[in-house]
């Protein structure tokens, strides 16, 4: 043997070797785990790959993201990463997607066109939309994931294992909203503030978008009506700062800046003072003041060393560990260490705190309507790194450098390159087992922080019989959204009976977690697709009323490019579906679906909730938007203090 695929074959034997290069795989994510991927499916000689990622390059990804070099940051990460590992093989067709995942033109549809599919992703977000479309399209999903030194690798066959959502993630930390309003005491009490409420309020949409609704509801919960009430009145002050920011700066560049400052860092903290009660129990905060700072005569009442501002305070390196730092005299930096990872003096702050200010500023007098906060935005990391210390020091608690802000305000754990590296390869092994259908030697395997057992594999769990994804029965019409009626779809593919479908029947139907209709509440059956938003690439559940059948998850897709216009602008699937009878069973201990949360429904637009809870997994909590936002962004703000998380867990969420 000899030649380029002389080993493979031989690995792999000549029958898996041979199907190789005609096996369509769909790699979603070129990321750290989808450099390494692409590079080892390349090399093992898969040929047909579609590679999409929605993101362009950027330079922290350098260090790990090994088909890419500097000249090729923001540029497309699918194009380059294509570009560079095509090179490797001439007998591979790598197609680039630079685009999102979840654009409705990737239909079931599209999934069926693969073979299989490789998640290199890093949101639970998009693995779950992944997920759900490879139990619609029915073709094998390798999911995977690595957190520093952890990884796994979980391979995905519907009926045989349990899908991703069988079992239910961990949701993300959360801090109740006067915590971090009101009476911050760690360091991530202050990065939340400043990254989820300061810039929102600040550089957001609208000036009390979502914060009314937030403190109206912590009212009805009973929080301190004085303390809302001061709350209220600080959220009023913000629309001058607001206008501040975004009209032409007349005198000093400093202005706008030193009016946040005296309202975040002063009026705010003395308002809050005023409120005797709230500081019988807790440590008294200090108003901070700019003119001192700069001219380097304000105190704190706190030993320097124990908080952020402290003149010689050892420097921490990013893995929160001391590093040496120069002690040379009271107002010097401590420049030993990279610039990120330097602690940094009250002063510094300051001058962080102003420069970013203006640097925002500018942009959006430039045009940019809103900024949000992106761990890759200098400017963003800047201000929330600035503005969180300055309130750590005002309430005496320890600062963080960039760099620490930047890792936990991006709830991230830092890549490891090598761990990458280890799941990519696992990942390979696995989808080799589900190409061969080896089924027996697939499995879900684990890389742990174990040094004489750095690798662990588990037998893949059948599918957990309550999962709202992988149970559900899938089906796809092809239609015109436009010309074709809710009513229409769903009695189509109820169908007649008799073998024909389930037939007519009370049901309930819902596009995510919208009602769209029920047995008592059909205004919207006569209405089209498009108009309820219900368009190529969502689902329509519907839902058995009697819970005596499953339930059925319609995909819409496309018409033919060639469907005549004249003929019906609906496609039934032929045969109707048919789902399975629901066995009632005791509720099973081993895999609780993940309640509350779980359960909670949003409020539809008709004003109407569901009444039961079904099998659709039903994540989203009733929010009012600003705070829908903030979830998204992997933090809740809690009104209620009996909603309370344990204060000190840490708030890095490994997805
Ligand atoms: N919905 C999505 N559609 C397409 N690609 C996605 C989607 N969500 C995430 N990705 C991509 O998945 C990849 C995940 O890779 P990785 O975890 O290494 O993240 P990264 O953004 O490159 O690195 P870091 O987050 O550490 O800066 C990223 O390139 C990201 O753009
Ligand atoms: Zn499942």
């Amino acid at each position: 043997m000899s030649g380029r695929s002389a080993h493979a074959t031989a690995i792999l034997g000549p029958e898996l070797a041979a199907r190789l290069p005609e096996v369509k795989v769909l790699l979603v994510g070129a990321g750290g785990i989808g450099c390494e991927l692409l590079k080892n499916i390349v090399l093992t000689g898969f040929g047909r790959i579609t590679l999409l990622d929605l993101d362009t390059i950027d330079l922290s990804n350098l260090n790990r993201q090994f088909l890419f070099r500097k000249k090729d940051v923001k540029q497309s990460k699918a194009m380059v990463a294509a570009r560079t590992a095509a090179a490797f093989n001439p007998n591979v067709t790598i197609t680039p997607i630079h685009g999102n995942i979840k654009e409705p033109q990737f239909d079931v549809e599209w999934f069926k066109s693969f073979d299989l599919i490789l998640n290199a992703l890093d949101n639970l977000d998009a693995r779950r939309h992944v997920n759900k479309m490879c139990m619609a399209a029915g073709v094998p999903l390798v999911e995977s994931g690595t957190a520093g030194y952890l990884g796994q690798v979980q391979p995905i066959l519907k009926d045989r294992t349990e899908c991703f959502d069988c079992v239910p993630k961990p949701t993300p930390k959360t801090f109740p909203v006067c915590t971090i309003r009101s009476t911050p005491s760690q360091p991530i009490h202050c990065i939340v503030w400043a990254k989820s409420y300061l810039i929102p309020q600040l550089f957001g949409e609208d000036e009390d978008a979502g914060k009314e609704g937030d403190l109206d509801e912590a009212e009805k919960q009973g929080e301190n009506a004085q303390e809302i009430a001061t709350l209220r009145k600080e959220a009023q002050a913000f629309k001058s700062v607001r206008a501040a920011l975004r009209t032409p700066q007349s005198g000093s560049d400093v202005d706008a800046a030193r009016l946040i400052f005296q309202k975040v860092f002063n009026s705010d903290i003395n308002n809050l003072l005023s409120m005797e009660d709230m500081w019988r129990t807790r440590a008294k905060p200090t108003p901070l003041d700019f003119a001192a700072i700069t001219n380097g005569t304000f105190t704190l009442p706190l030993p320097l060393s124990q908080t952020n501002g402290a003149p010689t305070r050892p420097a921490t390196n990013g893995n929160g560990a001391t590093a040496s730092t120069s002690s040379s005299g009271s107002s010097s930096r401590s420049d030993a260490g990279l610039k990120d990872q330097r602690a940094l003096t009250l002063q510094d702050n300051v001058e962080l705190f102003v420069a970013s200010t203006n640097r925002l500023a500018a942009r959006m007098r430039n045009g940019e309507e809103t900024i949000s906060f992106d761990k890759d935005d200098d400017d963003t990391l800047d201000f929330v790194t600035a503005a969180a210390n300055l309130r750590s020091a005002a309430y005496g608690i320890p600062g963080k450098s960039r760099w620490e802000v930047k890792e936990m305000a991006g709830n991230i754990i830092p890549a490891i390159a090598t761990t990458n590296a280890i799941i990519a390869g696992l990942i390979v092994l696995q989808a080799l087992h589900v190409l061969r259908k080896a089924y027996n030697a697939v499995r879900n395997v684990h890389v742990q922080f174990r040094p004489n057992l750095p690798l662990s594999t588990i037998n893949l769990s059948m599918p957990n019989p309550k999962c709202g994804v992988c149970r559900d029965t899938y089906t796809q019409v092809l239609c015109d959204p436009t010309r074709v009626t809710l009513g229409e779809v769903v009695r189509g593919v109820l169908g007649g009976g008799d073998g024909k479908g389930l037939g007519p029947r009370e049901v309930s139907v819902y596009e995510e977690q919208r009602v769209l209709s029920d047995p008592d509440w059909d205004d919207n059956n006569e209405r089209t697709l498009e108009s309820l938003n219900v368009t190529r690439g969502k689902f329509l559940s519907i839902v058995d009323e009697e819970s005596e059948y499953g339930t059925i998850q319609v995909a819409i897709g496309a018409l033919p490019p060639n469907h005549d216009i004249n003929e019906s602008a609906l496609i039934l699937p032929d045969p109707l579906p048919l789902p399975p009878k629901i066995v009632k069973v005791e509720e099973p201990t081993a895999h609780k679906r993940s309640a509350p949360d779980d359960e909670v429904v949003e409020e539809p637009p008709t004003k109407r909730v569901r009444t039961t809870a079904t099998s659709i997994p039903l994540v989203t909590p009733v929010t009012p938007s600003k705070k829908r936002k903030l979830d998204e962004d992997g933090i809740l703000l809690l009104e209620t203090a009996n909603e309370m998380v344990e204060a000190d867990a840490d708030v890095i969420e490994i997805d």
